[in-house]
């Protein structure tokens, strides 16, 4: 249940999980590292399963956002001489980074090699839902298409229509940006900052069109999450889960929403509340969601599979093999960093000297979460 790279590498490091390609693997044995890798059928370790896996010796751990990194886990790796932990994912909602700053433990996540794979999927669920594909791709194979039909169905145009960002971040910007550029659709937003760089995007490609004699895009950065709610026609969330972001739509949101607006989610489940959204789809079947996250994964609540109008997809945002294979990448070098004494990289939106196969990475850790917290040197490369 454990595969073994390495085994007389002097740094034990442990994967909770298989990851996709080998540069990760190669990158740790280089560096003088035992890979052992949990190859156990069990998709959620519990933490009992992680305390195992960490043993009496561990300099460091790759783990997944299903696992529940606290107090336990990190006072058992500390006890075992571990230093780092990464998470393979940019959201690390699933770590009490307070418990791991006490045990001294560096905390790492996966930032930017994702953005443009999440956005491309929070996008692919705004068209299914806008287009309504899901439903007739079930009609075609239920052997139901007798011919062309002016009713058959019939979904919503983006072009022209307005699209709301929530949390306009990394993920959020370039949805923005696809959606914006792709489907000539108005902006708006909501972020506690400002996202300058999509607004200086969207002014130039306005200027583009108008200087080609079409109707140019326009953008606004709202002063409040109700004001893109109630002005969008379609809405993708994208700002990470805290105690400000649960439950952000809910029963009261919804209800101020378009009636035949689109809802998607591709950041974390409990963003949404689930209740009151099966309730909300069920009795206004125009509105429409996409859903990657939901609020207790791996379920649905009840009612939610039975529905329409509703498109839903496990979790996988991230799933492309490029940014699949760079976030274990990132996550392994994370690891490393720690181990080896390197200093963390000083711009965690700049992570790509990181994902080039072709030459050696920078001796950095590309993103620790607590750097400061720890007091961790930056990188002057
Ligand atoms: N479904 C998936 O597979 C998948 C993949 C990648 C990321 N994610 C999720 O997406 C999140 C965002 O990732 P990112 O790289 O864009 O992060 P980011 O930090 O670049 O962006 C998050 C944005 O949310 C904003 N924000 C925070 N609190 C807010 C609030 N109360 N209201 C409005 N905006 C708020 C921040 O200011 C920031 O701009 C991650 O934390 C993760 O949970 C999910
Ligand atoms: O936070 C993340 O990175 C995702 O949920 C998985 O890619």
């Amino acid at each position: 249940m454990v595969q073994v790279w390495n085994p007389n590498g002097k740094y034990r490091v442990v994967s909770t999980k298989p990851m996709p390609g080998t540069r990760w693997i190669n990158l740790l044995i280089e560096q003088d590292c035992r890979v052992e890798i949990c190859t156990r059928k069990k998709t959620i370790l519990s933490v009992e399963d992680i305390i195992a896996l960490i043993g009496d010796k561990c300099d460091g751990v790759i783990g997944q956002l299903t696992e529940d990194w606290g107090e336990a886990l990190f006072s058992a790796l500390s006890r075992a001489g571990g230093k780092a932990f990464s998470n393979m994912a940019v959201g690390y909602n699933n770590v009490d980074v307070n418990a791991a700053n006490k045990y001294g433990v560096a905390v790492g996540n996966t930032p930017g090699v994702l953005t443009e794979t999440t956005a491309e999927l929070a996008a692919s669920l705004s068209l299914s839902a806008a287009r309504r594909i899901v439903e007739a791709d079930e009609f075609m194979r239920a052997g139901l298409y007798d011919g062309w039909l002016p009713n058959l169905f019939v979904g919503n145009l983006l072009k022209g229509q307005t699209v709301g960002v929530i949390g306009a971040g990394r993920i959020g910007s370039a949805y923005a940006r696809m959606m914006v550029e792709g489907f000539k659709m108005n902006l708006i937003y909501y972020d506690l900052y400002q996202a300058t760089r999509l607004e200086k995007f969207v002014t130039a490609y306005a200027e583009f069109l108008k200087a080609n004699g079409e109707q140019p895009v326009t953008w606004k950065r709202a002063a409040s999450m109700d004001e893109v709610l109630r002005e969008a026609d379609v809405i993708s969330l994208h700002p990470i889960l805290d105690k400000t972001t649960y439950h952000l739509v809910n029963k009261e949101r919804l209800a101020i929403m378009k009636k035949e607006a689109i809802l998607v989610n591709c950041s974390r489940g409990p963003v949404i509340d689930e209740v009151a959204l099966v309730e909300h789809l069920k009795q206004n079947p125009m509105f429409r969601v996409g859903l990657d996250v939901f609020e207790d994964e791996p379920y649905m609540k009840p009612g939610l599979a039975d529905l329409k109008n509703a498109v839903v997809v496990p979790h996988i945002a991230s799933a492309s093999k490029w940014t699949r294979e760079g976030m274990a990448t990132l996550a392994a070098l994370n690891v490393l960093g720690k181990i080896k004494g390197y200093p963390v990289w000083s711009d965690t939106n700049r992570i790509e000297p990181f994902l080039n196969e072709n030459v050696p990475p920078p001796a950095a850790s590309p993103s620790i979460v607590n750097s400061k917290a720890l007091g961790l040197p930056v990188s002057r490369l």
